[in-house]
C-alpha cells in the first residue's frame, strides 16, 4: 500500500524498530467480523461456530452478506473486530442511562443495546442529517427497544442532559488511519494538518460530552486512528483540564496493549487507555480510553420531555386489540402518537427543548382510519417465541418478501396480521387474506436476492 510520506516519517519516529511490522500490516488483508444479536434464538451454527473475538463473546471473525436472512432479520451486525473493543469496554449494565454521542451508522450503538437488553435508556445521537437515517435503519434492524434517536450537535445536548448519563460514549470523528487498510480512499484526505483539525473538533465535542456524565459515571472515548494528537494527547488534555475525571484501567487481551504516555505529556496514568494495532491483534486499529467522574451531586434536571400526543380512546383500543390478539402481550407502557404514528417512548426524560428528535422511541405502527398497521421496527424487536400469531415462511418465500412481492400459502390460516419468521428469525409483519400474504416489507429497504446468494 502507498502510505503517505508524512505518515511513514511520523510512525517511523514514534514506533522505532516496530514501525516495519506496523507498515507491513497495511499490505495484509483487512479483517472482517460480525456480532450476533443476543436477543435472537436458534441461530445457525455457521454463524455461531467461527472463531470468537477474544474480548467480545458476541463477536466472531468472518463476513455475513448484506442481502442474507441473518442480516435482514437483525440476527447480526457486521463490525470489524477492533471496533468491538469499544462496546466491550463501555459494557453498560441493564438499566443504565447511556448516551452514544457520535453514533452513525450504529455499530457501537447496537453493541451498547445488546448490553442493555432492552432496559434502561439509550440516547443515540448523530449530528449529520443523512447519516442519522442510516443510524435509525440499523437501530430498527437490530430490534433495539429502548432508544431515543436524536439529530443534534453536542453543544445543544449538554444543556438538556447535565450530569445525566451513567455512560457516555464519544466515538469521535477522527483522521481514520485505522481505516487505511480497509478503505484506501481514507488516505486521500489525510494530512498532518487534518490530524490537527480532528483534534480541535474532538476537544470541542469532549467539552460538551463531559458535562453530560453524571457524578460517578463514565465516559468512553474512542477513535479509529493511531495519531497521538487524537488519542493520548486528547486524554492528557482532559486530565489536565477536568480534575474531577480520571482514567480507569481497561482489561487488555488478544493483543490489545497499553497506550503510550511518552506520546503525550508522559503522565503514567495514560497507560490505562488501550491501543489496538493491526500488527499486534486481529483488527484494523483503535484507541479506547475509559474516564470516570468523581462522585458528587448532580445538577437538577429541568422539565419533562414531551415526545408526542397521548392516544385517543379509539387508538388505545385498536392498539390493545392488536397487542392482545397478535402479540399476545403488551410490554409497552409509555405510548404516544406523532401524527398517525404510534411509538413506545422512554419515560422520565428531561425537557428536550428544541432538540431535533429523529425517532422518539420504538415505532409500533400506524393508525389508519379504523385500523392499525404494525411497524417493521416492532416486528424486528419482537421475540417470535413470545408472539401469538407467527407464520413460518420458507427461504424462497423470504426472497419474495424482501423483494416486495405477495406470496401464496398452501392452506389458508385465520385472516389477520402475522409475525413472519424464516429459520426462526423475525422478518416483518405480513397480512394474511385467504392464502395470500400481503407484502408490508418497507419500500425503501427492498432488495433482490440472486440465485447464487441463496
Ligand atoms: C467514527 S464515526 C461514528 C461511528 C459509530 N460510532 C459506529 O460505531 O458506527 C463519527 C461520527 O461523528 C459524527 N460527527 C462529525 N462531526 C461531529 C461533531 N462536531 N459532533 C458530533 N459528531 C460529529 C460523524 O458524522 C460520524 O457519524
Amino acid at each position: 500500500m502507498n502510505l503517505p510520506d508524512d505518515f511513514i516519517t511520523k510512525y517511523q519516529r514514534l514506533l522505532g524498530p516496530a514501525a516495519a511490522e506496523f507498515f507491513a500490516s497495511f499490505d495484509t488483508p483487512s479483517l472482517s467480523g460480525y456480532r450476533v444479536n443476543p436477543a435472537h434464538h436458534d441461530l445457525p451454527t455457521d454463524l455461531t461456530a467461527p472463531e470468537t473475538v477474544p474480548y467480545e463473546p458476541l463477536g466472531h471473525l468472518g463476513t455475513v452478506g448484506g442481502r442474507t436472512l441473518m442480516h435482514q432479520s437483525g440476527a447480526v451486525y457486521s463490525q470489524e473486530p477492533s471496533a468491538m473493543f469499544v462496546g466491550a469496554t463501555a459494557a453498560p449494565q441493564p438499566g443504565d442511562k447511556v448516551l452514544d454521542l457520535c453514533a452513525a451508522p450504529g455499530g457501537k450503538t447496537t453493541h451498547l443495546a445488546s448490553y442493555l437488553q432492552g432496559t434502561g435508556l439509550l440516547v443515540t445521537n448523530e449530528i449529520n442529517r443523512k447519516r442519522v437515517k442510516v443510524l435509525a435503519e440499523n437501530v430498527e434492524r437490530f430490534g433495539v427497544r429502548s432508544a431515543l434517536i436524536l439529530n443534534e450537535s453536542p453543544d445543544r445536548l449538554s444543556p438538556v442532559f447535565p450530569d445525566y448519563f451513567d455512560k457516555v460514549l464519544v466515538d469521535a470523528p477522527c483522521s481514520g488511519e485505522g481505516m487505511f487498510r480497509k478503505d484506501p480512499d481514507a488516505m486521500s484526505y489525510w494530512s498532518l494538518d487534518y490530524v490537527q483539525e480532528c483534534a480541535t473538533r474532538q476537544r470541542e465535542i469532549m467539552t460538551e460530552a463531559l458535562k453530560m456524565v453524571k457524578p460517578g459515571g463514565q465516559l468512553i472515548y474512542s477513535t479509529c486512528t493511531f495519531a497521538p494528537e487524537e488519542d493520548e494527547q486528547m486524554m492528557a488534555w482532559v486530565l489536565e483540564n477536568y480534575p474531577d475525571f480520571h482514567l480507569t484501567p481497561i482489561t487488555k487481551v488478544g493483543g490489545v496493549v497499553d497506550a503510550r504516555p511518552e506520546w503525550a505529556d508522559g503522565n503514567p496514568e495514560l497507560k490505562k487507555a488501550a491501543r489496538l494495532f493491526p500488527h499486534l491483534m486481529k483488527g484494523e486499529g483503535h484507541f479506547v480510553a475509559k474516564l470516570e467522574r468523581d462522585a458528587g451531586e448532580a445538577a437538577p434536571l429541568h422539565g419533562v420531555a414531551k415526545l408526542g400526543t397521548p392516544l385517543t380512546g379509539d387508538q388505545r383500543k385498536l392498539w390493545q386489540d392488536f397487542a392482545q390478539h397478535v402479540l399476545g402481550s403488551n410490554d409497552f407502557t409509555d405510548l404516544v402518537t406523532v401524527k398517525d404514528q404510534l411509538f413506545a417512548v422512554p419515560a422520565g426524560l428531561p425537557n428536550l427543548k428544541k432538540c431535533h428528535v429523529f425517532r422518539p422511541g420504538l415505532h409500533l405502527g400506524t393508525f389508519k382510519k379504523n385500523r392499525f398497521e404494525p411497524a417493521y421496527a416492532l416486528a424486528l424487536a419482537s421475540d417470535p417465541q413470545r408472539v401469538t400469531q407467527t407464520l413460518a415462511i420458507t427461504a424462497e418465500q423470504w426472497r419474495a418478501w424482501v423483494h416486495g412481492e405477495t406470496f401464496t400459502l398452501a392452506t389458508a390460516p385465520q385472516k389477520g396480521w402475522y409475525l413472519l419468521t424464516c429459520a426462526s428469525q423475525p422478518v416483518g409483519f405480513g397480512k394474511v387474506v385467504g392464502t395470500t400474504v400481503k407484502n408490508f416489507f418497507p419500500k425503501g429497504l427492498r432488495f433482490t436476492v440472486y440465485d447464487n446468494e441463496m
